[in-house]
């Protein structure tokens, strides 16, 4: 269980994430949305201990009943490796260009657990295969062999390595293309159900939400306007910003605007499944 309590993230006396409560139950899938600048990256970053050092947080943040933001560099690097991780829009930083992906998935397992050689390569071809790359292959590949979509396919199943209890995905789609984004965001949902993974998801595009989230929380400003179901959030808005945030929706079909909240689920379903 993620609880953040009264998250303020500040830049000397500006306050870019102002006093945010979340809270992400296991198994659960909460989108965290907003335009640009609204503080999404920084608040997610608060988790991992990533803000830049010039930016001060306040508040606190728990995981599974400890404290993250009063554990020691040394015991936050510790539990961010094996139980909370991160995938990023930048697919291509997630790897070393002149490693393979197997010699840097086997090196996350050597430096956190005491499995021999062929049992971890067994571990990284699986894990490969479950986000379904033909694992032999790319555990000899090197990361620029893989299209874009391959590449954030093996960041996830390396995110995904350890068994982590808690995802943190921060625009993992953003610099993919349609069909390739849903793929993504399948198998991230396919890894939820078997990991009971909780689940945060940064992004600004309310388009895959409804099939993808559990929850919706909406940023703007450094502020949570509105958090909710996400049927009730994306269907009766409570906070104007958001009904804006829906109506900026690019169309999924080229019938024209649409407001995703006027949107049947089913209508909704059949136009994502055309991308599928
Ligand atoms: N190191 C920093 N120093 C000062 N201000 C910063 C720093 N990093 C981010 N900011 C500011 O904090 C605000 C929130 O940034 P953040 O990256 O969290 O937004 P975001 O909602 O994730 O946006 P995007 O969707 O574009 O990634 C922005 O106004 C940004 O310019």
């Amino acid at each position: 269980m993620l609880n953040i309590h009264n998250l303020t993230v500040a830049s000397g006396s500006r306050e870019l994430v102002k006093g945010i409560n979340l809270e992400i139950a296991p198994g659960e899938w909460l989108a965290l949305a907003g335009e640009s600048g609204s503080g999404k990256s920084l608040t997610a970053a608060s988790i991992g201990g990533l803000l830049p050092k010039e930016l001060k947080l306040s508040g606190t943040i728990s995981w599974n009943g400890s404290t993250l933001t009063s554990l020691s560099p040394s015991l936050r690097r510790k539990t961010l490796g094996k139980e909370i991780s991160y995938i990023f829009q930048d697919y291509q930083g997630a790897f070393t260009p002149f490693i393979t992906i197997g010699k840097q998935l086997d090196e996350l397992l050597r430096a956190h657990t005491d499995l021999e050689r062929q049992r971890r390569k067994n571990m990284c071809i699986d894990a490969l295969d479950n986000v379904n790359l033909p694992g032999g292959r790319v555990y000899t590949s090197y990361p620029f062999q893989l299209s874009g979509g391959q590449l954030q396919r093996a960041a996830i199943a390396s995110a995904l390595l350890l068994n982590p209890g808690l995802l943190i995905a921060d625009e993992p789609t953003t610099a993919l293309d349609s069909l390739t984004a849903q793929k993504v965001l399948k198998y991230i949902a396919k890894a939820k159900e078997r990991l009971n993974l909780s689940v945060l998801w940064i992004t600004h595009d309310l388009r895959h939400v409804r099939k993808f989230a559990d929850r919706v929380a909406v940023m703007r400003k450094g502020e949570i306007v509105e958090q909710g179901a996400k049927d009730q959030v994306l269907n009766s808005p409570a906070h104007a910003y958001t009904s804006r945030l829906l109506a900026a929706i690019p169309p999924l079909s080229p019938n024209g605007p649409r407001r995703l909240g006027q949107l049947s689920k089913n209508s909704l379903q059949r136009e994502e499944g055309a991308l599928l």
